[in-house]
């Protein structure tokens, strides 16, 4: 059943259309993701969502409720992380914790939450005396303080490291693990397709696709590439003559070849079996970032670039 029910959403402020149109469901228990290039409207989207902000046009339903006719009920039971940091410097973690879980009817065990957000022994530590993963991790704590059926965590990761970044990856997985249904607004491609079940990446104001990561990339089709340089002799038309190889090209003494998920095993046992040895093997996939090029003819990406080490661990 659908949590967050969105149709034809339409934001303007003034005569600058924020969000043009867009519509996506929500479903209970899983990690939905918003995604798009700075200024697409994610932001504008997720705050219709909360009743931040009063929709132009369209209708959003959150846990069956209209979110600015009642808002009350839905800030009790939607979760929304502080974009950014607005907490007075000398508050201390535990006071601030205590301040927001005044605030809910369903109040989260404090100590379990500092220890699950790894903020046990910042507990007294002022709020200005925080690093920015600390600064970060608060304000999830915060959105979780009421025990709320929804978390919703904008541009999480931005300004974190990539240690940071990936600890609070693991963060998300124990929030939805605890049942929460997470909505999650990144413009990071390789963040969508860690965490996301589905995603909805937005454009201009429009959706262009709602789908998993692995669907999404299966939009992009067989993008993978083997570059390789072979050190013995090597007759070309013997890698393409196998069935998972769609392409090969040799650049001066670089041989590169394409085709879908599996062609890299082909290539190697191909080579192996005939004795021939390499160097300088690559293995390139297709990301995210592709598949969000071939859907909007750009990319969404500003930040991280993936790295093949990366994609494996
Ligand atoms: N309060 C506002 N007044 C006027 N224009 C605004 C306001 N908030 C956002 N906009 C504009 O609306 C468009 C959508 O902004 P929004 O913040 O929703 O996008 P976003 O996808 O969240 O971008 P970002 O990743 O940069 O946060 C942008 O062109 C932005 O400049």
């Amino acid at each position: 059943m659908p949590v967050i029910e969105v149709e034809h959403l339409h934001k303007r402020y003034g005569d600058k259309i924020a969000v043009e149109d867009v519509s996506f469901t929500v479903e209970q228990g899983e990690i939905f993701g918003v995604l798009g290039p700075n200024g697409a409207g994610k932001t504008t989207t997720v705050e219709c969502v909360q009743g931040l902000r009063r929709a132009d046009g369209g209708q959003v339903r959150v846990l069956g409720l209209d979110p600015v006719r009642d808002r009350a009920e839905v800030r009790q039971r939607v979760g929304a992380q502080l974009q950014e940091s607005q907490l007075p410097d000398k508050l201390r973690v535990r006071e601030a914790l205590d301040l927001y879980r005044s605030f809910y009817r369903n109040k989260a065990d404090i100590d379990e939450l500092l220890a699950d957000l790894g903020l046990t022994s910042q507990r007294d530590t002022a709020f200005h005396k925080l690093s920015g993963g600390q600064k970060q991790r608060l304000s999830v704590a915060l959105a979780l303080v009421g025990q709320p059926e929804i978390a919703i965590l904008d541009e999480l990761t931005t300004g974190l490291d990539p240690q940071g970044r990936r600890d609070t990856w693991d963060l998300v997985d124990r929030i939805r693990d605890r049942g929460v249904t997470v909505v999650l607004v990144t413009h990071f491609m390789e963040e969508a397709e860690r965490l996301c079940d589905r995603l909805a990446v937005i454009d201009a104001g429009r959706v262009v696709a709602i789908d998993s990561p692995s669907g999404l990339l299966a939009r992009v089709g067989s993008a993978h590439q083997v570059h390789f340089r072979p050190l013995d002799p090597l007759d070309e038309a013997v890698l393409d003559a196998l069935p998972e190889v769609t392409g090969v090209r040799r650049n001066g003494d670089e041989v590169t070849v394409t085709g879908p998920e599996g062609v890299a095993q082909a290539v190697l046992s191909a080579l192996a079996d005939r004795k021939v040895r390499y160097g300088g093997l690559r293995v390139e996939q297709p990301t995210l970032d592709d598949a969000f090029v071939s859907l909007t003819g750009r990319s969404a990406q500003t930040g991280a670039t993936r790295t093949i080490d990366e994609r494996s661990s």
